[in-house]
């Protein structure tokens, strides 16, 4: 019996993770979930699975379902509440699936406590790469990607040696607005941009798919979790994402894993590692598929992926701040303050006014993350 907990077991990822969990109840047991407001899906969740521990974002979240728990089930708010949920639980595995830098301490915190992580809270790797790596690694603990792309190198990575790689490809879908030319982004809308092509996600990761901060974020997730420079990792635009992405070897073969688009195959290979379970994802027709497309990125038209590989070039705090801007910015987007090219600009200028800081501490981290955050509310 493996032993799972779910930090953000409301959200897209948590909860298609809970269905790969419920179609294996003889293999997979909930130790403990995690969410943030969503109190009646969490009750739903509860009576479902049963787990040990659960927590909410609030204290007054937590007072309001205090009387609807079962006796066995303890309760507790807040990010401490989310580390008790994973680091403090029996579980064998901790699925990150909280959206942003906010996840950093849930992490750290399991991977202390021996955790294998499922990893799907990428901001978490872009904010504080260095000391998640470094941590799993002194930790001997498993970082096992749930971001499709990632899943998708991790698998063509098995069994192979990294000096052997000539560079991955992480493939890119355009998001929502990849026919529009720039100057028709002026006027979009936050229901347009919530209408990604081919996934159904959660909305910060849905906008960033539409301003390719998302790939951006994936490039330097990648750099992290393979330790690959950034020379070595490209992006390639492929708007079926039916190839969830690629390794090019010296040898000039390539390979590739392929899939329909569908979260709970990377997810239950997290769970599953190095084992493959029958899924209930439908298999991928190639011949339904019939023609795949790729081209080349267009750096001009989406200019945040650009200026992710310069911070990520440049290293230390500059991906802290890149990744905190965005949050920042994508959020006074969805709540209709700025417009769609306001997210770029306001990345843009919080850049602008930083000065790197290299090898950064934890405390330093949070820093330019609180500074990055204040400095893009204000402009
Ligand atoms: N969705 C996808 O297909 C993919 C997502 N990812 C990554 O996975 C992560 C999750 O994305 P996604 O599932 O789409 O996001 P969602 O917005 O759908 O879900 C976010 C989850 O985080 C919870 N949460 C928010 N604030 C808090 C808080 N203060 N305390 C505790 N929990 C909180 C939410 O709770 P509640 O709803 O109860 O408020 C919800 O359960 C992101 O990092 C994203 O980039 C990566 C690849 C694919
Ligand atoms: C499902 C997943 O992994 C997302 O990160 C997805 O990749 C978003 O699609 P694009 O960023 O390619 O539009
Ligand atoms: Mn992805």
């Amino acid at each position: 019996m493996k032993k799972i907990s779910v930090l953000g077991s409301t959200g897209s990822i948590g909860t298609q993770t809970l269905d790969v969990v419920a179609s294996y109840p003889e293999h997979f047991q909930i130790e403990g979930l995690a969410a943030g407001n969503n109190i009646e899906l969490l009750l739903r969740q509860v009576q479902e699975f049963k787990p040990k521990k659960v927590s909410v974002s609030t204290q007054e979240l937590a007072d309001r379902i205090a009387n609807d728990l079962p006796a066995g089930t303890k309760l507790y708010y807040g990010s401490e509440g989310m580390i008790e949920v994973g680091a403090g639980s029996e579980a064998d595995t901790v699925v990150t699936a909280v959206v942003g830098s906010m996840g950093l301490p849930s992490t750290l915190a399991a991977i202390d406590a021996g955790k294998s992580i499922g990893l799907a809270n990428k901001e978490t790797l872009v904010t504080a790469g260095h000391l998640v790596t470094a941590r799993a690694r002194e930790k001997g603990v498993s970082l096992l990607p749930i971001d499709s792309e990632h899943s998708a190198i991790f698998q063509c990575l098995n069994g192979e040696r990294m000096e052997d790689i000539d560079f991955i490809t992480l493939t890119a879908s355009g998001g929502s607005f990849r026919h529009l030319s720039r100057d028709e982004l002026k006027n979009v809308t936050v229901e347009d941009a919530l209408k990604h092509p081919n996934w159904s996600m959660g909305s910060k990761i849905t906008i960033d798919s539409a301003t390719m901060v998302n790939k951006g974020l994936e490039v330097i997730e990648a750099h992290w979790l393979f330790g690959l420079p950034y020379d070595s990792i490209k992006v390639l635009l492929h708007p079926e994402s039916i190839v969830h992405s690629f390794v090019q070897f010296r040898d000039s073969s390539i390979m590739a894993q392929l899939g329909n688009p569908d979260m709970r195959v990377p997810i239950q290979y997290a769970l599953t590692y190095p084992e493959r379970w029958h899924s209930a994802s439908p298999q991928l027709s190639l011949a339904e598929a019939g023609k795949l497309h790729f081209k080349e990125m267009d750096f001009e038209r989406f200019p945040c992926l650009k200026l992710a590989y310069e911070c990520g070039r440049i290293g230390g705090t500059a991906t802290t701040v890149f990744n905190a801007a965005n949050e920042v910015a994508v959020s006074r987007f969805l709540n209709r303050g700025i417009a769609f090219l306001d997210i770029e600009r306001i990345i843009e200028a919080v850049l602008d006014q930083h000065e790197s800081i290299a090898e950064p501490s934890l405390e330093t981290i949070a820093h330019s993350d609180a500074w990055a955050r204040k400095v893009a509310a204000e402009i």
